[in-house]
């Protein structure tokens, strides 16, 4: 039986069906590149979390024959490597879609309604702040999701519901589904939304930089529950202490993000710490999926649409 490396912290559920297996494996809790060192030579297969997985580590390994991402971001992952070599890597699908969905809405509902800025005038006894009459309902108003996938399809379901025009941007979608006006044009998209969602893999290029935050409207929110790097981060700061409304951002262009940080002194951003998949419903999930798809792999039946790679 294959040996299997668990590289970073897994639900109980996921240990369990793994210990049921019959495969042996490395559970190494908070990986390191140390820690890789040890356990790769062994590894026949790895279940990874967000950490990276560069092209040395991928070389320490021998016997790799898959790579199954706890999760549907992969980034950190050296697909090139793996490739090089005929090595499948496949993500979990729609298991998380839920929880990184919610966690969007919750986002754009925070930044629209301020409240963490509500929350603490509350304890702080400032309770004329109710009158201030800085806060916005997001009904009827325009929600731009830019990456119209999985997750963006999900939140768009759920904006709807909260009464918000759904307007979506995604060039590589063929099959577009009755949730959302397609948007061809970026910036013209930006132009007409009241909040902007990012659901898309981290690119080789910034996604809203600086001219395109300038063309969003004023008081206009920003969120991104996708990946860092997507969003220009000072321009962002930038634009949130002039005519952007407010910013709910979970992922950084380095993670964690440093203590002086352009968006950590500002009273508008809302931040969270890549924790939207990690709900407990949702890293149960990603565990069992993530197990499971090495099972199904060894067993001949991976869903070859969960594979991400050229693999021939
Ligand atoms: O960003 C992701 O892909 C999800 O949060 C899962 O990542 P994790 O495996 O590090 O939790």
């Amino acid at each position: 039986m294959p040996h299997l490396l668990v590289a970073g912290k897994l639900h109980p559920s996921g240990l369990k069906l793994l210990q049921g297996s019959g495969h042996s494996f490395d559970y190494v809790e908070a990986i390191t590149e140390a820690s890789y060192q040890e356990a790769l030579p062994r590894a026949e297969a790895i279940v990874i979390r967000t950490q990276p997985l560069g092209a040395a580590s991928i070389a320490k390994a021998p016997g790799l024959q898959i790579v199954s991402r706890h999760g549907v971001g992969y980034d950190a992952v050296d697909v090139a490597a793996l490739n090089a070599r005929g090595i499948p890597l496949c993500i979990v699908g729609d298991v998380n879609s839920a929880g990184v969905a919610e966690h969007a809405m919750m986002l754009i509902l925070a930044a629209s309604h301020r409240l963490i800025a509500a929350d603490r005038a509350t304890r702080s006894g400032n309770w004329a702040w109710r009158n201030g009459l800085q806060t916005h309902e997001v009904a009827g108003k325009t929600l731009l999701i830019v990456g119209f996938g999985r997750i963006g399809r999900h939140l768009a379901g759920m904006a709807r519901a909260f009464g918000m025009k759904v307007a979506a941007y995604d060039p590589y979608v063929t099959d577009w589904p009755d949730l959302a006006t397609r948007v061809t044009d970026l910036t013209e998209g930006l132009r007409a939304a009241d909040a902007v969602s990012l659901h898309l893999p981290r690119a080789d290029r910034v996604i809203l930089g600086a001219s395109e935050l300038a063309a969003m409207k004023p008081g206009a929110v920003v969120v991104n529950t996708a990946r860092g790097g997507l969003i220009d981060e000072a321009a962002l700061a930038r634009a949130l202490a002039g005519h952007l409304g407010a910013a709910g951002i979970e992922v950084f262009d380095a993670e964690p993000p440093a203590q002086d940080h352009p968006l950590f002194g500002l009273e508008n951003a809302i931040l969270t710490p890549h924790n939207a998949a990690l709900t407990v419903e949702c890293a149960e999930r990603m565990a069992l999926a993530s197990v499971q798809n090495v099972l199904d792999f060894f067993a001949g039946r991976l869903d070859p649409s969960l594979i991400v790679n050229k693999v021939s």
